[in-house]
């Protein structure tokens, strides 16, 4: 029986820098509450993806549009898991305009991990742009979100999740 998602959360946005393990977590909660999933950066226009290749980073104008078409995205396939960097508030206040009540869980995770993992995947990613990622990132609250350990173990992130989803 998959784990169902109960109310009152109709979608989950796994945030974080990049690396944190957003992709990883996302897809793999989607498939245990078997609802719709999608990585954030397949709605990326091609001008974003060869902007960030260069080592140029995004600029929320660059973003704006790109959260516009995730937020609907959000309301048509929930229940749904979606791997998103949401740095900012005025990111996130962006993906819930249309109307998804989202549980956003970020993931925590050091720099020298971030570094690593980022240093050992085939990613369009620079880790020349990590910093800025960090720079960007404005860590939600404990009240607005849940806050994990992004080194921990997938399917343990993935049962925190999953607990939480249920109380
Ligand atoms: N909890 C984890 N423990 C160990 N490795 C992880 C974990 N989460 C992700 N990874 C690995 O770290 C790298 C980055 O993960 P990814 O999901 O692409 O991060 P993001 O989507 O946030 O950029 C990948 O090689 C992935 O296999
Ligand atoms: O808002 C941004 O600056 C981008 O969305 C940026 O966060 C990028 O797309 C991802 O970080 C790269 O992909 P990963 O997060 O999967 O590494």
């Amino acid at each position: 029986m998959p784990d169902s998602p109960p109310a009152p959360y109709s979608a989950w946005i796994v945030m974080g820098v990049s690396g944190s393990g957003k992709s990883t977590v996302a897809e793999a909660l989607a498939n245990a509450m078997q609802v719709a999933y999608a990585d954030a950066d397949d709605f990326h226009p091609p001008e974003n993806v060869a902007k960030m290749r260069s080592g140029v980073p995004l600029e929320d104008v660059d973003r704006w549009p790109w959260l516009d078409t995730l937020s609907r995205w959000l309301v048509e396939e929930s229940p749904c898991v979606l791997a998103c960097s949401a740095h900012k508030q005025s990111h996130r206040t962006r993906l819930a305009q249309h109307g998804a009540a989202i549980r956003f869980v970020y993931l925590h995770t050091d720099i020298q991990t971030l570094r690593q993992r980022m240093e050992s995947r085939e990613h369009f990613m620079p880790v020349s742009l990590l910093q800025t990622q960090f720079d960007a990132m404005e860590p939600p609250s404990e009240d607005d979100a849940l806050i994990l350990d992004g080194t921990l173990p997938v399917d343990q992130l993935v049962a925190a999740i999953v607990s939480d989803a249920r109380r």
